[in-house]
C-alpha cells in the first residue's frame, strides 16, 4: 500500500522571529488625541471603570527584573528544577497522551472554535516570556514561507484566524490551556528552548494549566526583510498560582511569583476610539486596537518599537481564575477496562503517561502499552472478544445512520449484479481517466467486486461467524501479534504510526509502513489459512465473473490492467482496527503486486470509498474528496479489486464504524521483480501454501451450484 498523505509536519504556529533586529519608529502621529477635547492625552485618559491599587507605579523605572530565561547557550543553562509532569521524545506519543493538547501539526489544540492546548517552541517576538505563572507569545498562524524557506508575515492577522478566534472564545470562558514547551535546539541529547534558562530532558514537555488573560493587537518587530505587520499577542497565566515551576533553575522557582492584588496595570481608554487599552509597555500606553487610527501610536516619537518592553504591572498582576467546569487532571490516569468495555473502544487506543517517569507512551501494540522511554514499564490490557450481537447491533446502527446509503456510484461506474454459491455479488466497473477517454482508450481499468455472504453463509458451522471467533482468539492468544507500525517520518520526533494495527504472512509485502513478515504460510495459524482459502476463491470467482461479464457484454476493457486470469495469493496482511480506525486514501500500486487484491472483513461495519486521483485528472466528481464509489462493508463481505490501472488512477479508504473489525487481504507478490535474490526466495518459500490447506481449499457454498473457476 502506498500512504498518499502528506508527509511533512512542520511545526507551525511556533515559528521563530530571528535576525536582524532592525530600528524602526513607530508609525504616524505621536500624538493621541481626543475628537471631543484637544488634550495631551499621554498616557490617555486614566479609567475610570478600573481603580488603580497597583503597589509598584507606573513609571516603574528600570529596576524591572528582566523575564526568566532569556540565554541561549547550552553552557549556561541549568538542569529544571523538577521533573515535567510529562514529556516525550515523540510529538504523536504526548497528542495521543493528553486530551487537551491533540494537535499533531500545528502549535494550538482547538475543538468547536475553542483552543485547550498550546506549544511553545521559542520565542516569537523578541518579547516573549515565560516566567513561574505567566506566559507572553504571539496568537500564532497565518506566517508564509519566505525566500530564504523560513517563515515570516506578509500582511496583518486577522481577527478571523481560527487560532484567534479559537483564544479568544478560551479567554471568555476561562478554558484552561495546557501548556506544552518544545525543544528549539538541541545539542548532543540537550534539548534547550529560548523561552527558558533550563535545559529540557526531553523534546516536548508539558508545563502546566494556564487560563488567558488578555489578547491583544501589537505592531510585529521587524522581520528579517525589514517588513513589520499588526499581530496578536495572548498572556496566560498560571491557574494554581503555588504550583511548583518545573522549568524554573533549582531556587529561582518563586522569581517573578505574585499574589492576586499585588499589581495592577492601569488602563486608559483611547480618547480617539474610546476604547480601554492595557498599558502594556514600559515605554508609555499605546491605544491596542488594531482599527484605531491611533493603533500603536506612543506620545513618544522617539520610540523604537523592536525594543519595547512589557510594563511590570502588566507582567506582575494576578488574576483569580474563575470557571464553571474543575480543572482536569494535567496528568491523566490510566485506563481502566470495566466489564462493559471490549477493550478496543476508542478511548484503548490513546497513549498512557508512565506512571514511573512520566513518558508520554503509545498503544503501539494490540497487547497493551510499554513505557517507550524504556524504563520497563507495561500495561497488558489485551481486548475481549466481541460477540456476534454486538456487531449485528453495529451493523443496523451504521444503515440507520442519517443520509446513510449502502452504495454511492458515480454515473461513470458500471455495475453488474450476480447470485454465486451463497453469496450475492456485486461488481462495479471503474472507468478509464478523462484523458485516456478522449484518447478513445479502453472505457473500463478495472473491477471492484463485492461477495456478501447470506445469512446462512454467514453462520453455518466454521462459517464467517466462526472465523471471526478464530480471529479474535488468535490476536488474543497473541498466535496473531497484531502492532501499529511507523506511517511517516520513522524515526522522528515527527514519526506518526498507523491508525490501525497489522501483521503480515506468507511472502514480504514491502509498502510505505514497514511491517515484517512474521509468519511464512507453513507456521501460520489456522484461522489465516482458513481466510486465505476462502479469498483465493472468491479472487478467481471475480475474476472468472468479471471476464464473462466483459465477454457477454462486450465490454470496452484494458485488458492489460484486468487480465483474464487469476494468480494464486502469496500473501496475506491483516489488519485490526479498534474503534474509530480508519486506513486513509492509499493505492496498493507496488511495482511487484498482482492484479488482484481481495479483502475479506470481519467483525464491525466500515465504509469503503474510491476516488480518482487527482494527477489522473479526475475533477468535480461526485461528493466530497472526489470520491466516486463507497459502499458500506459488513461482516463477512469481501471486496476483490481486479486491476493494476486501479491503484494507478484511483485510491482507496476504508474508515471502521464499530467497536472491532479485522481486514485480511491477500496479494499476489510477484517473486520476479524482487531484486534481492535472498528476499526473493524467502518471499517464494513463506508464501508456498501448504499441501494440507491446498487440499482444503474453499469452493464456495455447497448449498448452491458451485461457480466453477
Ligand atoms: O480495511 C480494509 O478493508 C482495507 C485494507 C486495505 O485497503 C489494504 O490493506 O490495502
Amino acid at each position: 500500500m502506498m500512504e498518499s498523505t502528506n508527509t511533512s509536519f512542520p511545526d507551525a504556529g511556533s515559528s521563530h522571529v530571528g535576525g536582524r533586529a532592525q530600528k524602526r519608529r513607530a508609525s504616524g502621529s505621536q500624538k493621541v488625541e481626543s475628537p471631543q477635547k484637544k488634550q495631551k492625552p499621554q498616557p490617555g485618559r486614566p479609567c475610570t471603570r478600573s481603580q488603580k491599587k497597583g503597589k509598584a507605579s507606573v513609571a516603574d523605572g528600570d529596576n524591572t527584573p528582566e523575564p526568566v530565561g532569556t540565554t541561549l547557550s547550552t553552557t549556561t543553562l541549568s538542569p529544571p528544577s523538577s521533573q515535567p509532569p510529562i514529556s516525550s521524545k515523540i510529538r504523536a506519543a504526548l497528542c495521543d497522551s493528553v486530551e487537551y493538547w491533540r494537535a499533531h501539526q500545528g502549535g494550538i489544540q482547538s475543538n468547536d472554535k475553542i483552543a485547550s492546548g498550546m506549544l511553545l517552541n521559542g520565542k516569537t517576538t523578541p518579547r516573549d516570556v515565560i516566567q513561574a505563572q505567566v506566559i507572553v507569545t504571539t496568537v500564532g498562524s497565518g506566517l508564509k514561507l519566505g525566500t530564504d524557506r523560513k517563515r515570516i508575515r506578509t500582511e496583518d492577522q486577522k481577527t478571523t484566524s481560527k487560532n484567534y478566534v479559537a483564544l479568544k472564545n478560551s479567554m471568555e470562558i476561562g478554558k484552561p490551556i495546557g501548556i506544552v514547551v518544545g525543544k528549539q535546539a538541541e545539542t548532543k541529547g540537550h534539548y534547550t528552548n529560548n523561552l527558558l534558562s533550563v535545559e529540557l530532558i526531553n523534546h516536548y514537555n508539558v508545563l502546566d494549566w494556564f487560563f488567558i488573560t488578555d489578547i491583544w493587537s501589537e505592531r510585529q518587530p521587524t522581520q528579517r526583510d525589514g517588513s513589520s505587520y499588526m499581530q496578536y499577542m495572548v498572556r496566560l497565566q498560571s491557574i494554581q498560582l503555588d504550583s511548583h515551576p518545573w522549568w524554573l533553575p533549582q531556587g529561582q522557582e518563586r522569581a517573578n511569583a505574585h499574589a492576586i492584588g499585588d499589581f495592577h496595570c492601569r488602563q486608559f481608554i483611547c480618547q480617539s476610539c474610546d476604547t480601554l487599552s492595557k498599558e502594556i509597555f514600559k515605554e508609555g500606553w499605546c491605544c491596542l486596537k488594531d482599527t484605531c487610527s491611533k493603533f500603536f501610536q506612543f506620545s513618544n516619537a522617539d520610540i523604537d518599537f523592536n525594543t519595547l518592553r512589557y510594563n511590570e504591572n502588566f507582567l506582575n498582576e494576578r488574576k483569580q481564575w474563575i470557571s464553571k467546569a474543575p480543572l482536569q487532571k494535567l496528568v491523566p490516569e490510566l485506563p481502566i477496562m470495566e466489564s462493559e468495555h471490549y477493550g478496543s473502544e476508542s478511548k484503548f487506543k490513546r497513549g498512557i503517561v508512565c506512571p514511573t517517569c512520566k513518558f508520554a507512551s503509545r498503544r503501539i501494540s494490540w497487547e497493551g502499552w510499554k513505557c517507550e522511554n524504556g524504563c520497563g514499564f507495561e500495561l497488558s490490557m489485551i481486548p475481549r472478544d466481541v460477540p456476534m450481537a454486538q456487531i449485528h447491533e453495529e451493523a443496523l446502527k451504521t444503515m440507520n445512520k442519517k443520509h446513510r446509503k449502502f452504495y454511492e456510484i458515480d454515473a461513470r461506474i458500471g455495475c453488474a449484479s450476480h447470485n454465486v454459491a451463497g453469496y450475492e455479488v456485486t461488481s462495479f466497473y471503474l472507468p478509464n481517466t478523462p484523458e485516456n477517454l478522449k484518447l478513445g482508450k479502453a472505457k473500463f481499468i478495472g473491477s471492484v467486486t463485492i461477495f456478501r455472504p447470506m445469512k446462512s453463509t454467514r453462520e453455518r458451522k466454521d462459517g464467517l461467524d466462526d472465523l471471526f471467533q478464530e480471529i479474535q482468539k488468535a490476536t488474543r492468544v497473541g498466535d496473531v501479534k497484531l502492532q501499529r507500525h511507523p506511517a511517516f517520518c520513522r524515526g522522528s520526533h515527527m514519526e506518526e504510526l498507523t491508525s490501525h494495527f497489522s501483521c503480515n504472512m506468507g511472502a514480504d509485502y514491502k509498502f510505505g509502513v514497514v511491517v515484517e513478515t512474521s509468519n511464512g504460510f507453513d507456521t501460520a495459524p489456522d484461522p489465516v489459512m482458513k481466510a486465505l482459502s476462502r479469498l483465493t476463491w472468491s479472487g478467481a470467482a471475480a475474476v472468472a465473473l468479471t471476464a464473462d461479464h466483459v465477454r457477454a457484454c462486450k465490454l470496452s476493457v484494458d485488458s492489460d490492467s484486468m487480465p483474464g486470469n487469476f494468480i494464486d495469493f502469496n500473501e496475506q496482511l491483516m489488519l485490526g482496527y479498534f474503534q474509530d480506525s480508519q486506513i486513509s486514501f492509499h493505492d496498493d500500486g507496488e511495482k511487484e503486486l498482482g492484479p488482484t487484491v481481495a479483502t475479506l472483513s470481519l467483525g464491525s461495519p466500515s465504509l469503503m470509498r474510491f476516488r480518482g486521483k487527482k494527477k489522473a485528472g479526475f475533477e468535480n466528481t461526485i461528493g466530497s474528496d472526489n470520491v466516486m464509489l463507497s459502499f458500506v462493508l459488513e461482516h463477512g463481505d469481501s471486496v476483490i479489486m481486479h486491476g493494476t490501472k486501479i491503484h494507478q488512477h484511483y485510491e482507496h479508504a476504508v474508515y471502521a464504524e464499530g467497536v472491532r473489525r479485522y481486514a485480511l487481504t491477500c496479494r499476489y507478490i510477484r517473486p520476479e521483480m524482487i531484486p534481492d535474490l535472498e528476499r526473493r526466495e524467502k518471499a517464494i518459500v513463506n508464501g508456498k501454501v501448504p499441501t494440507y490447506w491446498q487440499k482444503q481449499a474453499y469452493r464456495g457454498e455447497s448449498t448452491e451450484a458451485v461457480y466453477t473457476v
